[in-house]
């Protein structure tokens, strides 16, 4: 699906990433993991922008349009499958089938009740849920995802990455807690000063051993 060898990404002022190799194939759900800065959001983008038009992504400060309500935000998962003026016309009044499949959407997450509420009036986590919202509308087969859940209880987080693993055959996801990352992916890459210095099936790596990539965070 995707092969970055030896990449590099600079800043004027610094190098975030350097000699990464990786090879992603179809069907791989892979977290990312490592300590503030080491560059999980760099590689999120680097590996977004190797990938076709249309992968679902969740970047980390959500992407939302705050004036415009959870259906509308939800919504522009699909922007693109239709022409000019019929997304304009939706935007004024909203058509029956859209909501309806919205709606459909927003139950999952149980944020139903907040289909027609400007996002700007949502709690930290209801907004996280409307960009989670929006990449399962817009669906395909693969997700990118920047600490998606970092702003919802375990309980919640669970619910979500388990509608999110159902429903994307393959994912690359940064998340913060290790034992997360455990449960739900199938291979660990840890990123350390922007280089991989893990990259190994979870199955064979424990909670503690991860430890040492956080140190405490
Ligand atoms: N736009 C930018 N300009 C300059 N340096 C940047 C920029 N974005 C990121 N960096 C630097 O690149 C490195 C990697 O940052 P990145 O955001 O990828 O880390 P991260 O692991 O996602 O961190 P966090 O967990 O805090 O989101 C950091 O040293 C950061 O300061």
């Amino acid at each position: 699906m995707l092969q970055l060898d030896n990449a590099e990404v600079r800043y004027p002022e610094s190098v975030a990433l350097q000699q990464i190799n990786l090879k992603i194939e179809q069907g791989e759900k892979i977290a990312l993991i490592g300590r503030s800065g080491s560059g999980k959001s760099t590689l999120l983008r680097l590996i977004y922008e190797r990938l076709p038009d249309g992968t679902a992504l969740i970047p980390q400060d959500d992407g939302l349009v705050m004036n415009l309500s959870v259906f509308h935000n939800v919504y522009m998962g699909r922007l693109s499958e239709h022409p000019a003026w019929y997304n304009l016309l939706n935007l004024m009044r909203p058509f029956a089938a859209r909501v309806s499949e919205v709606g459909a959407i927003l139950d999952k997450i149980r944020l139903a009740d907040k289909c027609f509420e400007p996002v700007a009036q949502l709690s930290g986590g209801q907004r996280q849920r409307t960009a989670i919202a929006r990449s399962l509308y817009q669906g395909g087969s693969l997700l990118l995802a920047d600490e998606p859940v970092s702003a919802l209880d375990e309980h919640q987080s669970r619910h979500i990455l388990t509608t999110l693993t159902q429903q994307f055959p393959t994912m690359v996801i940064a998340l913060h807690d290790t034992t997360l990352a455990l449960d739900y992916c199938d291979r660990i890459i840890g990123l350390e000063a922007g280089k991989i210095v893990l990259d190994a099936a979870s199955e064979t790596i424990s909670a503690d051993e991860l430890v040492h990539l956080y140190g405490g965070e």
